[in-house]
């Protein structure tokens, strides 16, 4: 029979179809393409197709009749368009463009941030952020409309006005340990105890309102950088700030808090207290009625919590960044609560420990897992000046507290919140922390926190501000908007590209890597089977295996250290030993991690190392710099955001045409091609540009490979077969209070989908001239190739200097 019959026996007859399959090895690309041909993708895409709107960019402007607005004389100089529905697109070229961005951060969402063209969207959340830093309706309104090329519509000055109108009007503040409602204006508050729901919160036994004399409003001070620069080089950097920052919101931020030094009138405010543990219930109520609380901390006038001895060290410089963010968080001497967004690697630990300095009252740190707690302390004693004795760890192993009236403790979320077993030196420390007041409740990683946890942390916790810190500010089960009014509203977030240009985290390079199915498995794959074992076929497939081995000698050809992700340990370990390499996974006990990490550090015999999930996050490995993701958690684009974020701390980032690379390896015509395109759609609205590599050239000629005979394909895929069906489970790491909660497989239509991709090579990607591509995108692989030959050579020149390698795993 000839071969191509043989193929098409193959998927006739499924018992008999794996020696079929076999037999016809010399025609794979025949056989692959008639098996493809059985799985309609065409239909697929066809139908795809039909859903889709003619090009890409017009139903972006469909039924907004803003667009049809004339344009303003001087348009050109303008670098806004503001369509009906509060979408705002910021022209980057613009010359005015960092004005108008930093207006933008304050007042909207940012949704796309790429190269040219920003998106950012009006939303009730990102306004009331905009309000709770001290903007007015009115200052929006006319910022937007002198930033815009045509006038604003009035269904955007209407929904700014009603939505500001409200906002600012009543807050949230503790008062030894109770929790009250708060405004200078009685018929606000009248008007939410109207509400029976928050009128069932109400603790106190009051008739009326409890009215008190406001307290005075005190001087801004930029947090914790007076005893880190010197009285003089604060008042220098408050003024480079303002001079900085040509930004509106800065400038009347500053403009701001001079009218409040010299308002001396004396005047009342009004209360009502509510049940402590019904905090969250009432804030969500208020802000579903249209009347956010506002959570600021009035730390400078507090003098029931005793003050804590803490600032920057001299040599802590904060960049310009996390002096931004921090502005955001401080002015009036108060501290608000809410989120300070900024990419892994690009310093947040240091933003929190400024926090702390600048708030100087008792600080709680709630960390992920105990090696980020032991992390998060010696990092508060690098750049602060706090005594180690103020400073506790309460984890399973270390359950200490603070002698002192003031200190910090630093514990994870699991301590504070699971109830059960727990021991009597814990309940010791809990009862320490319940007793007590804290000024600032820093929460790290705060994305993760499912609401009910975050809620029982906030009822052990009377904290007077929360600071929550992360990367990104995604969650596949769309409860992100939780954290609203669980912590606040968005302060700050920062644009990735922007920091890498400035050499604050690595420039990435980042590739898709398409490796077709050898027939004999898609055969497998394509026959009614468990989704799990599918997912196992398409993770082991023998090209996906060959494409990772090539490029990890291709990577280390170069100097590069290398980390390989793989969410399935099956996998993980089938990889790594047969290529002969070191992996981690959850139960890899703690001093075989600390080898293998030390290794990869310190010893340039160990360039490749796997890693489970387990090394997504607070991983802090310096010397990475390159990543293979050979299998990952379905959809998840955060998931890729935190593994980007293992390459953007390289050491090496300054380096002269320094890149790091980033691949994600996916068998073609599979699902995880699908789930790839999902998983980048937040990388993509960062402004990362993925390029599709079709085929690493020379791979076919390398005889060294694994998997290069068919005997071993065939011994392989018995193996999968006979493999058991928890084999194909992805990794359930003991302790990790997240990994089912936030289990998320993509498939919930989400926007975005398809990120934008271009097409190019391994060797475009590395500056390397040896291997083909197939070309799509015309313009940027030109501007590659360009500064291929600068950037490989000066890449390889670098990579004789051995730098000293110290870091320590914060997670692993
Ligand atoms: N202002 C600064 N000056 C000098 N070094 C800094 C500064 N800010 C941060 N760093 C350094 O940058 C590195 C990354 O900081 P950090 O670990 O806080 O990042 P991160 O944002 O928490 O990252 P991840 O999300 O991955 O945990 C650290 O080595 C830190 O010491």
């Amino acid at each position: 029979m000839p071969p191509k019959r043989k193929a098409q026996a193959a998927v006739a007859d499924e018992d008999s179809g794996l020696e079929d399959t076999v037999e016809a090895e010399m025609s794979d690309q025949e056989t692959y393409d008639r098996l493809r041909s059985t799985f309609d993708v065409k239909a697929m895409s066809r139908a795809a197709k039909a859903k889709q709107p003619r090009d890409a960019a017009s139903f972006l402007f469909k039924k907004c009749d803003q667009w049809d607005a004339p344009l303003k004389p001087d348009h050109a100089n303008r670098p806004l368009w503001v369509d009906d529905a509060g979408r705002i697109i910021l022209e980057s070229f613009s010359p005015i463009f960092k004005d108008a961005q930093d207006f933008l951060i304050n007042i909207a969402e940012p949704q796309s941030r790429v190269s040219r063209i920003h998106e950012y969207s009006l939303t009730t959340h990102s306004l009331f952020a905009a309000i709770s830093i001290g903007q007015t309706g009115k200052e929006i309104i006319d910022t937007l409309e002198r930033y815009s090329k045509t006038a604003l519509s009035p269904t955007v000055i209407k929904f700014i006005e009603k939505s500001t109108g409200s906002f600012g009007k009543a807050k949230i503040v503790l008062k030894k340990t109770l929790s009250y409602i708060e405004s200078d204006d009685p018929a606000i508050l009248q008007r939410l105890l109207a509400d029976n729901e928050i009128a069932s919160c109400r603790a106190d036994a009051t008739v009326g309102l409890i009215t008190e004399v406001a307290p005075k409003i005190g001087v801004m001070a930029i947090p914790g950088t007076k005893l880190a620069a010197g009285a003089n080089q604060v008042a220098q950097q408050v003024e480079a700030t303002a001079e900085e920052a040509l930004a509106p919101s800065d400038n009347d931020m500053i403009a701001a808090l001079r009218e409040d030094d010299e308002d001396e009138e004396i005047a009342q405010v009004h209360s009502f207290q509510i049940h402590s543990e019904k905090r969250e219930a009432v804030v969500k109520r208020c802000q579903d009625i249209g009347l956010p609380l506002t959570e600021e901390y009035d730390y400078e006038s507090d003098q029931h919590n005793a003050k804590l001895d803490i600032d920057l060290r001299p040599h802590a410089q904060i960049r310009y960044y996390q002096e931004k963010a921090l502005g955001k968080m401080f002015s009036n001497s108060r501290a608000r609560s809410g989120i300070i967004v900024l990419p892994c690697g690009a310093g947040k630990t240091l933003v929190g420990i400024t926090a702390a300095c600048g708030v100087k009252k008792s600080c709680m740190v709630l960390c992920t897992s105990a090696m980020s707690a032991v992390q998060w302390r010696a990092e508060f004693l690098k750049w602060s000046n706090i005594s180690s004795d103020d400073i506790a760890v309460f984890t399973s192993e270390n359950k200490t507290v603070f002698p002192g009236n003031a200190g910090i403790i630093i514990s994870t979320y699991t301590m504070i919140t699971s109830t059960r077993n727990r021991s009597h030196d814990s309940e010791k420390v809990m009862k320490f922390i319940q007793d007590r007041e804290w000024g600032l409740l820093i929460a790290d990683e705060v994305h993760v926190v499912p609401a009910q946890i975050f809620k029982k942390v906030t009822h052990e916790i009377a904290s007077h501000a929360k600071l929550g810190l992360t990367a990104t500010l995604l969650r596949e089960d769309d409860k992100i908007g939780d954290l609203n009014f669980l912590i606040g509203p968005k302060l700050y977030e920062a644009n990735w590209q922007e920091l890498s240009e400035q050499g604050h985290i690595a420039k990435v390079q980042c590739a898709e890597v398409w490796c077709q199915m050898t027939p004999e498995f898609y055969t497998e794959w394509l026959k009614p089977s468990s989704v799990q074992k599918r997912a196992l076929l398409a993770v082991m497939n023998p090209r996906k295996f060959q494409a990772c081995q090539f490029l990890i000698e291709y990577h280390e050809r170069r100097g590069d250290k290398i980390i390989i992700f793989a969410d399935n340990v099956f996998a993980l370990e089938k990889y790594a030993k047969k290529l002969g390499k070191a992996y981690i996974y959850g139960d890899t006990p703690q001093a075989e991690r600390l080898r293998i990490l030390e290794n990869f550090q310190h010893n340039d015999q160990v360039n490749t190392i796997f890693l489970s999930k387990i090394g997504d996050t607070s991983l802090d490995l310096p010397e990475a710099t390159c990543l293979i993701q050979i299998s990952s958690h379905y959809g998840s684009r955060r998931q890729e955001a935190q593994r980007l974020g293992r390459i953007l701390r390289a050491k090496r980032r300054n380096d002269e045409g320094f890149n790091a690379f980033f691949y994600s390896l996916v068998s073609k015509d599979t699902d995880e091609m699908y789930y790839s395109s999902k998983r980048q759609a937040f990388l993509v609205d960062q402004g990362y540009a993925f390029k599709v590599i079709t085929r690493l050239e020379g791979m076919e000629l390398n005889t060294n490979l694994a998997f290069y005979t068919p005997q071993d394909r065939r011994e392989l895929l018995m193996d999968i077969l006979l493999s058991k069906e928890t084999d194909a489970d992805t990794e359930n790491i003991k302790g990790d209070m997240f990994g089912s909660t936030f289990a998320s497989t993509g498939r919930k239509g989400r926007r975005k989908a398809n990120g934008k991709r271009t097409a190019g090579t391994l060797s475009e990607l590395s500056g390397g001239q040896d291997m083909a591509y197939i070309e799509y995108n015309k313009s940027r692989n030109k501007e590659l190739n360009k500064k291929a030959k600068t950037v490989n050579n000066s890449f390889l020149r670098k990579l004789q200097t051995t730098s000293s390698k110290k870091r320590v795993a914060k997670e692993l």
